[in-house]
């Protein structure tokens, strides 16, 4: 039988001393391949949603199933090396550039990966839109905009099988946020990776089908195309 990649089952949250739940008896299945863009106004558990999906927080009620796996029988290092989580303010260290992409490499579920070499990595600044930056300059001496990029980009090195973006681009200006949302939409036609983005702006795919959903009354209902 076909499982979806990421299917999530009567999903109940509720927060250790909060008074309501964050959600209730949420549905969700995520195809391999697919763009999933999940909108929702502040404080609807955008980010608790994908917290879920990376175990970094438990539900009371429900399952969340990754490859038909459930996510609590997946250790988290190996769950986080096919999830890859990408978050809202990128976390880069004080070093350069080259150091902070290599980084994730040095964890012990990464150690039998082969480290990319130099001329790729400076290959991929280019299609990420980072075309004028160098490896060895200072990754926190960047802008909002390339830090958000750069932090993309290490994610994909890992070659994740899933990526979840957390209001990518609330930090951006309108052209960075255009390039976050372009570099997005190409890894996801090139590269065939499934991506579920969370976010409030209005943004919709140009130039792929993505599956839109709206997050409100502590549930997920589709969106009309
Ligand atoms: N650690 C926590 N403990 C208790 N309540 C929390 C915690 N984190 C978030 N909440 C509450 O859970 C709800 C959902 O929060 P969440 O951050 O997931 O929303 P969001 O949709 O991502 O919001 P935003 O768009 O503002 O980032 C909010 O009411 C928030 O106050």
């Amino acid at each position: 039988m076909n499982h979806p990649l990421l299917e999530i089952r009567n999903l109940s949250f509720t927060y250790e001393g909060a008074s309501s739940p964050v959600f209730e008896r949420l549905d969700l299945a995520v195809g391999s391949g697919e763009f999933i863009l999940i909108k929702g106004t502040s404080g609807t558990g955008k980010s608790t949603l994908l917290r879920l999906v990376c175990r970094l927080n438990k539900p009371q009620c429900g399952t969340i199933l990754f490859r038909g796996r459930d996510i609590t029988l997946i250790p988290p290092a190996e769950l986080r090396s096919s999830i890859s989580y990408v978050a809202q303010v990128p976390q880069l260290v004080d070093a350069p550039v080259e150091e902070n992409l290599l980084l994730p490499f040095a964890f012990r579920v990464n150690r039998k990966k082969a480290l990319p070499r130099h001329e790729d990595l400076r290959a991929m600044l280019d299609e990420f839109y980072l075309d004028g930056v160098t490896l060895g300059q200072s990754a926190l001496k960047l802008s909002a905009g390339q830090k958000q990029r750069l932090a993309i980009m290490r994610s994909i090195l890992q070659e994740p099988e899933m990526m979840l973006l957390d209001e990518p681009t609330s930090a951006l200006d309108a052209e960075s946020a255009a390039m976050v949302f372009s570099i997005t939409e190409r890894l996801n036609t090139s590269r065939k990776m499934t991506i579920m983005t969370v976010t409030h702006s209005d943004y919709r795919p140009e130039t792929i089908k993505g599956v839109m959903y709206r997050l409100e009354n502590r549930s997920l209902k589709l969106m009309p195309e």
